[in-house]
């Protein structure tokens, strides 16, 4: 590593999303602080969830298959703060760390994307559908019980290449991830948040840090969105609540009326034949209150055993 204790050392996987919400974030703290980019260095991590490509994430298992080493390079004082998707963070830090710096939230839905087709209505009966979310699988078979959904692994392009050998005739990306991308030349369509609820936190970059390094805490301060801080409140202790993971078949979205959140959450039988919702508002400020609530309600109306089949 280095031994220049003025570097700021930023810790992200490898991945070109990865590496441009890496990117976004120095631009963000050279732009608040005046801070120089010869100031900071990119350490790229490999997690778990980049070595395993050959088996679905949800048989991998554990929470925070994208996120551990990179926790272990930061408490290891490797990196000084560490770049993370929401989506894919664990709704606990380990001891010592904090995340509490999130960057404005990108479009939250997920996109259809299929070369011959615009929409999931468009697919013909028993066409086959690729993704490695068990959420989508689940809403996607919730819509339409005939369609055949196989594992897709690896990032856009590996998806597309997928796509382009016929191995499925349509996918789902999250639309943040091709923003970021600034992949326009993907066949994807929005899809609306009635028609399928985002994953919780979908969208959001957050910034993990050494609980007890106040320099760090001090830059970040001046790039944490506070809008996106409430909505992520409630989804996240929505989630929380429903002792889910991303590997769970669990949606969740606030949104913000000026002192109030409203959030829905839905929870998905993995085959599809179930779906719970439920929907509620309160002041920001109680915005995790509100997200146990609506899982205790959830909880209580699916049962044990409702992730199961
Ligand atoms: N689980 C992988 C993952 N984590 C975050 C995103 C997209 C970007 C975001 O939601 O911020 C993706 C890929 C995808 O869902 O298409």
């Amino acid at each position: 590593m280095t031994d220049r204790p003025d570097i700021l050392r930023i810790g992200t996987r490898g991945s070109p999303l990865a590496l441009a919400q890496a990117h976004e974030t120095r631009d963000r703290l050279m732009a608040a602080h005046d801070i120089p980019q010869e100031a900071f260095e990119i350490v790229v991590i490999k997690t778990t969830g980049d070595r395993v490509l050959d088996r679905p994430l949800g048989e991998i298992g554990g929470k925070g298959l994208f996120t551990k080493e990179i926790e272990d390079a930061l408490l290891a004082g490797e990196i000084d703060l560490a770049v993370h998707s929401m989506k894919d963070m664990p709704v606990a830090q380990p001891a010592g760390l904090l995340l509490d710096c999130y960057l404005p939230r990108e479009d939250v839905r997920d996109a259809f994307v299929a070369p011959h087709a615009g929409a999931i209505s468009d697919l013909a009966q028993g066409a086959t559908v690729g993704t490695s979310s068990l959420r989508r699988r689940a809403q996607l078979l919730h819509r339409r019980p005939d369609l055949k959904v196989v594992e897709f692994r690896g990032n856009v392009q590996t998806r597309m290449r997928k796509l382009a050998d016929g191995v499925a005739e349509a996918t789902f990306l999250a639309m943040a991830g091709l923003n970021r991308l600034g992949l326009s030349d993907v066949p994807a369509a929005p899809i609306e948040v009635t028609d399928m609820l985002p994953a919780v936190a979908q969208g959001a970059i957050g910034i993990e840090r050494r609980q007890d390094d106040t320099r760090i805490a001090t830059l970040l301060a001046a790039i944490h969105d506070t809008p996106t801080g409430h909505r992520l409140a409630a989804e996240r202790a929505f989630l929380a609540g429903l002792d889910g993971s991303c590997q769970t078949p669990i949606g969740g979205l606030a949104v913000l009326d000026g002192d109030q959140v409203h959030l829905r959450g839905e929870i998905i039988r993995p085959d599809g034949s179930e779906c719970l919702t439920e929907s509620g508002a309160a002041p920001v400020a109680d915005a995790a209150r509100l997200g146990a609530d609506l899982a205790a309600a959830l909880r209580g109306r699916a049962g044990p055993g409702f992730f199961d089949g």
